[in-house]
């Protein structure tokens, strides 16, 4: 199947509009590449100090020089479920290794913060800023430049992007991202939800909504909802940086620790003396645009359109919200996976999941099938299936025609929407985001007075008091990365979805954003420019009808030109956000960060 004539075109706008900056970034990592091996460069000082902790045998080969040294980037920790696995990875990798006659060693570990124990919380306040802060953390460990390939640990929301930004700033070097896997499905989403918004109208109490949580988030492993950290696994997927089926195979299992071991090996047979294919080649235009287009047939989180720019541009490529909106028209949604339905990430994978997905795209002609891979295949090969046979012996086999479950996953000819999930939206309040994949068609036109608010909790307290029994939209202000660095406001949820649920015409506007894994409440959410940096959603006042049509891609307060413009916008007091949870230390990231639809970064 040829590609598809749309896919080409934002292909061939993304090469033009980028063809100097990509130009000079390749020119960068060519230049960067050196002859042997780079601890070879080191001094002896230098090169003791790298190896002084190593056994006998690694020491041996270091010392030697020739074998390739691979760094292992580990976001390690015990607050994220997903990334509890990885305890034990760096002693894996390094056997592998051994035995596979070269090294590895942890250059470094990276923060990560778990946004489900932030969510509603200050620390919030810090979540968007800390993949930059990834980024640099990922520079930091292979500054040491011991090393000829890397490995990346990292699942979860701004981890992954992060760990990205800073391996491309070592696009030189072959770099495999190491998945370790979704946890075991626990109570379902909708029945976590539903105990929420009863604990919201205050039906039941905490000790049996702390029951549900804790039945739903149960074990080790990535939250199985299709939210930010999943929506990363798909991306590292479909832009070849796992290897194929990668995503979402179970954690601490035979098929995992195998897939986990073949990535140690792909990554040194990328090396210069193997396939001489680093990173920052791999990541290209078309990558990015088989991401966009992952993200729309999936119904990604919205948290890409602030972190798949900023990947982008840490590779010389200048994506833009355009992109996403032009391939939004013909990108089909194959997946519904929590938000955007009832299954979990396991039921998707049980349907067929990565592969089936990339195959029926690849079929429709809606993917570079000719993408670059860390696997020794272009993407084309992603179709297939990994699988251990009775010897414990890795394969792939090909995936199968037909889905596993139509509820879940469906094939190109029978899509559960024809265009994709994430939209644009613009007008006389600047340019803002929606998911549509989640909200019910009739739901994707609401026109309501404003309720403004500085403060997401200002929303619960008025629920409370009674006062939102009607159809409104809620303006959730002062938000934005200049404000108090664009946290989520995901604990609205449950509150708006009571009120929806009872009738009412509601909808969000906010220059902040929403996790991945919400959606049902229609969302105009990363409001460009933010009210603290001049943008005209601090001109509204309660009263004002606010359209957030989401088929037109529209966005508007409905008050006549002259007077809007003559308003003096609001200006909100922020220090209360400028100091504790550390958020004293982030100040020169709220004060240089660019706007949203650059990525909302520092770098
Ligand atoms: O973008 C995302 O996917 C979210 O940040 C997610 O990682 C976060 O953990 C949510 O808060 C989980 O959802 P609940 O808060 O509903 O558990
Ligand atoms: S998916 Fe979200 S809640 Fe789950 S471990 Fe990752 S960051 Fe935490």
């Amino acid at each position: 199947m040829s590609l598809h004539p749309v896919v080409a075109e934002v292909t061939e706008r993304l090469r033009e509009r980028s063809r100097d900056t990509r130009a000079a970034y390749l020119d960068r990592i060519h230049d960067a590449v050196i002859e042997g091996t780079h601890r070879a460069r080191l001094s002896c000082g230098n090169l003791a100090h790298g190896f002084a902790a190593c056994g006998t045998q690694d020491k041996a080969a270091l010392r030697e020089g020739h074998t390739p040294n691979l760094g292992i980037v580990t976001a390690y920790n015990d607050m994220l479920s997903a990334h509890q696995p990885y305890e034990r990875y760096p002693a894996l990798i390094r056997e592998v290794a051994r035995q596979a006659g070269f090294t590895a060693q942890v250059a470094g570990g990276v923060p990560a913060m778990c946004d489900g124990v932030t969510q509603g919380r200050s620390g919030m306040e810090l979540s968007l800023f800390s993949r930059d802060l990834i980024a640099m953390a990922t520079a930091v460990a292979l500054s040491h430049d011991m090393f000829d390939g890397a490995l990346y640990l990292g699942i979860c929301d701004k981890i992954v992007p992060g760990l990205l930004i800073g391996a491309l700033s070592f696009g030189h070097l072959p770099g495999v991202f190491v998945p370790s896997g979704p946890m075991p499905s626990g109570i379902s989403n909708e029945q976590k939800s539903k105990v929420r918004q009863a604990y919201a109208e205050g039906k039941v109490g905490r000790a049996q909504l702390l029951e549900a949580e804790a039945a739903s988030y149960h074990s080790a492993g990535t939250c199985t909802f299709y939210g930010t950290a999943n929506s990363n696994q798909m991306l590292m997927e479909i832009m070849g940086l796992h290897l194929p089926g990668a995503s979402f195979v179970a954690p601490d299992t035979p098929l995992r620790d195998a897939l986990t071991a073949a990535a140690v090996r792909r990554c040194a047979a990328l090396g210069k003396t193997g396939e001489n294919l680093p990173i920052g080649q791999i990541v290209d235009e078309r990558a990015i645009v088989n991401g966009v287009i992952g993200l729309h047939a999936t119904g990604g989180s919205t948290n890409h359109l602030l972190h798949l720019v900023a990947i982008a541009q840490a590779a010389g490529i200048a994506l833009r919200w355009e992109d996403f909106d032009a391939l939004s028209s013909v990108v089909p949604l194959l997946a519904r996976v929590y938000p955007n339905g009832y299954a979990d990430v396991n039921q998707f994978h049980d349907a067929g999941g990565m592969a089936f997905l990339i195959d029926q795209l690849l079929s429709a002609g809606l993917l570079h099938g000719d993408a670059r891979t860390i696997a020794g295949t272009d993407l084309s090969g992603y179709a297939s299936l990994p699988a251990l046979d009775e010897s414990g012996r890795l394969s792939w086999t090909p995936v199968p025609k037909e889905s596993g479950n139509r509820g879940v996953l469906r094939g190109a000819s029978e899509p559960f929407r024809a265009d994709g999930g994430l939209r644009m939206l613009h007008g006389n309040l600047g340019r803002a985001v929606i998911k549509v994949s989640a909200v019910p068609d009739d739901r994707l036109v609401i026109e309501a007075p404003a309720v403004v608010f500085h403060d997401q909790d200002e929303i619960k307290r008025a629920f409370d008091r009674g006062e939102l029994n009607h159809d409104f939209i809620a303006v959730v202000r002062f938000q934005g990365p200049r404000a108090i660095g664009m946290p989520e406001l995901h604990k609205l949820t449950p509150t708006l979805a009571v009120l929806q649920d009872r009738g009412h015409r509601i909808a969000l506007v906010t220059d902040g954003r929403m996790s991945g894994a919400s959606g049902r409440v229609p969302a105009a959410i990363h409001v460009t420019p933010e009210a603290d940096d001049g943008g005209p959603i601090a001109k509204i006042r309660d009263g004002d009808i606010i359209r957030l049509d989401a088929v037109q891609g529209r966005l508007e307060v409905l008050v006549e030109a002259a007077e809007f413009a003559a308003r003096a916008p609001v200006v909100e007091d922020l220090s209360r956000h400028q100091h504790g949870m550390g958020r004293e230390l982030f100040g020169m990231f709220r004060r240089n960060a660019v706007a949203a639809d650059l990525g909302a970064g520092v770098l």
